[in-house]
């Protein structure tokens, strides 16, 4: 089986990387199924299918097109709110091929929030919407992951004021624990190692600075030890992400989007990858945006959707290989 990837915001470069993925991916056999409208993909080849097991064959020669339409012409580079409709119409029908079992996984081209939002939209991201496909509202968790690096944040799409109200000692263990099962299932690391960051300056200086070290996130690794993961922290935040720090863990679990993406997209921009745990399917997609600045212009880099299409192959590999040994 093979991924699905989305077309995402049609005024982004996500067409753009379609096609050079496709250029790169066609010689190694690593195929997909792009689903958006072909309008989109320029003087690349592309051949319509109606089922996904029809792409594999395709591949070394077009790519292979799940058809939308949609509603007008696209200006590279000008979001327009009139395509939110037919850029959520790829989504859902990418996840209900990976719920379906028709392909291996999703991988999300970029999306601009604030466009679908405008367009009606009533997710923040992909992120909470796979969740709401899938029926299992509340239980995603955003992992970045590159070769240097793997973080969650325990928030994620909401303001700072509103991530320091909703964090919880039962949602950072929630969040850890998740982390923790998606680290063996999915990753192959037989006893992951989770560093937990503080929220404050120096993780709150033993209280000088801070007390929700000790009041919420010092209790949180607690009970995540007592259930069995190593867990441990919260470090000060300024050097958990160090050269030196980094050896130490498998995975940095972060309170907020910014602690978790800054050091990762510092580090590893072009090769970071963003992975939806806590779903039934496997979802992947570039760390970067729709970078409309650059849209159409030929400069578009896929080498971090050329990441995300390995790291979803190779956990739907590790996904379907635990499911055979537990059957
Ligand atoms: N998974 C998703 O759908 C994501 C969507 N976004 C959305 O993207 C939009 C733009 O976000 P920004 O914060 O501006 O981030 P961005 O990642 O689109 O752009 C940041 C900078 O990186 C450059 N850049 C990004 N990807 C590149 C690539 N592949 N090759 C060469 N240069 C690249 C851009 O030109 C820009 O200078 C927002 O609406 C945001 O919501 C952002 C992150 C992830
Ligand atoms: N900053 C990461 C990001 O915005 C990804 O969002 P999503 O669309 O994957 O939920």
């Amino acid at each position: 089986m093979l991924p699905a990837l989305t077309m995402g915001d049609p005024a982004g470069i996500g067409p753009e990387l379609t096609v050079k993925a496709w250029e790169i991916l066609r010689r190694t056999g690593d195929a997909f199924l792009w689903i958006g409208d072909p309008v989109l993909l320029g003087e690349a080849p592309f051949e319509i299918v109606g089922h996904a097991e029809q792409a594999a064959s395709i591949f070394p020669s077009a790519i292979p097109v799940m058809p939308l339409t949609l509603p007008g012409s696209v200006t590279p580079g000008q979001a327009d709110s009139a395509m939110a409709g037919c850029v959520i119409d790829a989504i859902e029908t990418a996840t209900r091929l990976a719920i379906t079992g028709q392909v291996s996984a999703i991988v999300t081209n970029p999306i601009s929030k604030i466009v679908l939002k405008q367009g009606g939209f009533a997710f923040p991201g992909h992120t909470e919407f796979l969740a709401s496909l899938c029926g299992v509202e509340g239980e995603e968790i955003m992992m970045l992951a590159s070769p240097r690096l793997r973080v969650v944040p325990v928030t994620v799409h909401v303001s700072l004021r509103e991530a320091l109200d909703s964090l919880t000692t039962d949602r950072i263990v929630h969040v850890g624990a998740t982390l923790a099962e998606a680290l063996r299932r999915d990753f192959g690391l037989m006893a992951p190692r989770i560093a937990v960051a503080g929220l404050n300056p120096h993780a709150g200086e033993g209280g000088v600075m801070g007390h929700e070290e000790q009041t919420m996130i010092a209790p949180a690794i607690e009970a995540m030890r007592q259930a069995g993961i190593d867990a441990s922290g919260p470090y000060p935040p300024d050097t958990l992400f160090t050269d030196l720090a980094r050896p130490l863990y498998d995975a940095a679990l972060c309170m907020y989007h910014d602690q978790a993406l800054i050091p990762l997209k510092t580090l590893d921009m072009a090769s970071g990858v963003n992975v939806t745990l806590g779903l039934p399917v496997v979802r992947t997609s570039p760390d970067h945006g729709t970078a409309f600045a650059i849209a159409g212009q030929g400069k578009a880099d896929p080498a971090s959707l050329l990441a995300a299409m390995r790291m979803a192959r190779d956990l739907g590999a590790r996904r379907a290989a635990s499911k055979e040994v537990q059957s």
